[in-house]
């Protein structure tokens, strides 16, 4: 009985959370490192459904670097990397859009409807969301081939779907508006557009470590509330490395267009989403202003 009373208690605590969050969006961006990990999967999904069942409104953009690798690889051909993007010839293009925009893509999405809850697949495979243009870095990058940048979010649809209790699930590729090529994305730069597009409450990224670190290899030195200019900073002094570049600029430039919260916490801490919501402390790394 004891028990029963604090599960009742637990849920009493919870109310004052769903009241502030129902109706509003979360995206939540899924890195490919996390969905190498299928228990950690199952357990965001299952957060994520919660979520939707309460009247919240999340949102999945995912990216799949890992598994692409994996795949080019096998194919003889050797990823290459500029400014954290993936330099995408028309072969490169191919394994992405069968890796990212079709196996993953689906994979989230039948994940989502075999923990009970409803999802739906929004790609250039079915119906695609994000439009963009290539997206073209300094001379010194030269040319990326089919890399793009998302610079508009067919809104309704994502809308629509949230109001039908459905979960839309969003690879990070886009068709290109001038000539209606795909394009790949990176999938930081995809979730920030997307969660702009949606005026989302949050954002959340859900990664392979716990935070910002101010050590890469050391997880005690998560920095919990990190300041635009420290990020900056930490970017420059190369504390902040790699994939995880990308990641903190798509923050900076969230805060700056109006997403009022935005997170990076670890994806395989069993369910630090709700707990990011949930807790008034939250976990990971908060990008503050
Ligand atoms: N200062 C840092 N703090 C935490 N992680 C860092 C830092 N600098 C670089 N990283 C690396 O960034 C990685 C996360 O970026 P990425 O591999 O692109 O993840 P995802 O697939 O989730 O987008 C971490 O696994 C870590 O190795
Ligand atoms: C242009 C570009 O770099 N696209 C990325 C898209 C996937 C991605 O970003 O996946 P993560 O979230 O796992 O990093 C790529 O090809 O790897």
């Amino acid at each position: 009985m004891q028990e029963a009373i604090q599960k009742a208690n637990t849920l009493i605590e919870a109310m004052g959370w769903i009241r502030r969050f129902r109706g509003k969006t979360t995206v939540i961006k899924l890195g490919g490192s996390l969905l190498e990990n299928e228990i950690a999967l199952q357990h965001i999904l299952v957060d994520v459904i919660f979520m939707e069942t309460v009247g919240m409104r999340p949102v999945i953009v995912h990216g799949g670097g890992k598994a692409i690798t994996a795949a080019l690889e096998k194919q003889g051909i050797q990823p290459q990397f500029v400014q954290g993007r993936r330099v995408t010839d028309a072969a490169t293009r191919d394994v992405v859009r069968t890796v990212l925009a079709g196996e993953l893509n689906e994979y989230v999405t039948q994940q989502i409807e075999y923990l009970g809850g409803r999802g739906m697949n929004l790609s250039v495979h079915t119906t695609n969301v994000l439009h963009g243009k290539r997206l073209m870095l300094d001379d010194e990058a030269g040319d990326l081939g089919f890399v793009g940048e998302v610079t508009r979010v067919d809104r309704q649809v994502i809308d629509g779907l949230s109001y039908t209790n459905q979960v839309p699930v969003i690879p990070s590729m886009c068709v290109d508006e001038n000539d209606g090529e795909h394009l790949n994305v990176n999938a930081d730069t995809a979730a920030m557009a997307v969660a702009q597009a949606l005026g989302a409450e949050k954002l959340i990224f859900l990664s392979d470590v716990n935070g910002v670190r101010r050590e890469k290899d050391n997880p005690d030195s998560i920095i919990n509330s990190l300041t635009a200019e420290e990020a900056r900073q930490l970017i420059k002094d190369g504390a902040i490395e790699g994939g995880m570049i990308p990641k903190v600029e798509a923050c900076l430039a969230t805060l700056q267009r109006g997403v009022g919260k935005v997170h990076i916490i670890d994806g395989s801490l069993r369910h630090s989403l709700l707990l990011e919501i949930y807790t008034t402390s939250g976990v990971g790394t908060q990008l503050v202003p």
